[in-house]
């Protein structure tokens, strides 16, 4: 479902990405790890096209992401025009930034309307059994004032399921929710990764690591530098770097 090649992204002089290869198979929960600072948001950004590239490449379900092949050549695509790769690709933030003025089933069926310009009949259907399984169903009147932040955080992930993406990516979508909100969050996440998403999680919640990833990724100044089954990588004292950036942030 992915591949990055030798992915390289500086802002500045600060050399973010310094050549990161990964591959995440169709189906695959890959919990993306490290301190602040190595580079995970930057990588799903890039993934998601949200940053472009300084080197190497990244592809989704094959597609080169931001590009497109025209007359038999790749053309990086204009930022003002909709870009179908990114519509594969939903993306789940820290900050949940859902549009105050609108109720949460509206904010769930926005993006099909305006960006894949589908019908709100052909949406709405989607959207509240989307809301259903994201547990708040009785919610779809309600303004995000209304709600917790774990509640926000729901919606979220339904606004991004709503898009119908063949790939999901969260960073760290938990981190700025109040304890006892976290729970709720990681149960619509589990449930997803129990459905076959392929996802990419950034997150320091490695009890749902241990539990939900196929693969851990350790990611270090920039680099993926260790890698494996979260039992090994987690537990296995040959992957020493992981288990020095754990047991610091214990
Ligand atoms: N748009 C930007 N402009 C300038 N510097 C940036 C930008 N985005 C990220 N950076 C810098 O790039 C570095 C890597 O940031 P990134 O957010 O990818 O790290 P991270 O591993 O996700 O860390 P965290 O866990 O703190 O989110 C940081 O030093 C950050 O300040």
């Amino acid at each position: 479902m992915v591949r990055a090649r030798q992915v390289r992204k500086s802002f500045g002089a600060l050399q973010v990405l310094q050549g990161v290869d990964l591959e995440v198979q169709r189906g695959e929960v890959v919990c993306l790890i490290g301190a602040s600072g190595s580079g995970k948001s930057t990588l799903l950004r890039c993934i998601n096209h949200l940053e472009s590239l300084d080197g190497g490449r990244i592809w989704v379900d094959g597609q080169v992401v931001g590009y497109e092949l025209r007359g038999g050549r790749l053309h990086e695509k204009s930022s003002a025009g909709i870009c179908r790769d990114r519509t594969q690709t939903g993306m789940v933030f820290q900050h949940f930034n859902l549009f105050a003025h609108m109720t949460v089933l509206e904010n769930v069926m926005l993006a099909p309307r305006t960006v894949l310009r589908q019908r709100p009949a052909e949406i709405l259907p989607r959207a509240l059994a989307l809301l259903e399984r994201v547990g708040l169903a009785d919610k779809a009147k309600a303004y995000p004032r209304q709600l917790s932040g774990g509640q926000q955080q729901r919606v979220a992930i339904a606004r991004a399921l709503c898009m119908e993406p063949k790939l999901m990516l969260f960073d760290e979508p938990t981190s700025a929710l109040d304890p006892e909100l976290v729970g709720d969050v990681l149960q619509v996440m589990r449930d997803l990764a129990a459905s076959g998403m392929t996802m990419i999680v950034v997150t320091h919640e490695m009890g749902f690591a241990r539990e939900v990833a196929d693969r851990v990724v350790f990611m270090h100044g920039g680099q993926i530098v260790e890698q494996g089954p979260p039992a090994q990588l987690l537990g296995d004292p040959q992957h020493e770097r992981t288990r020095a950036f754990l047991s610091a942030v214990r």
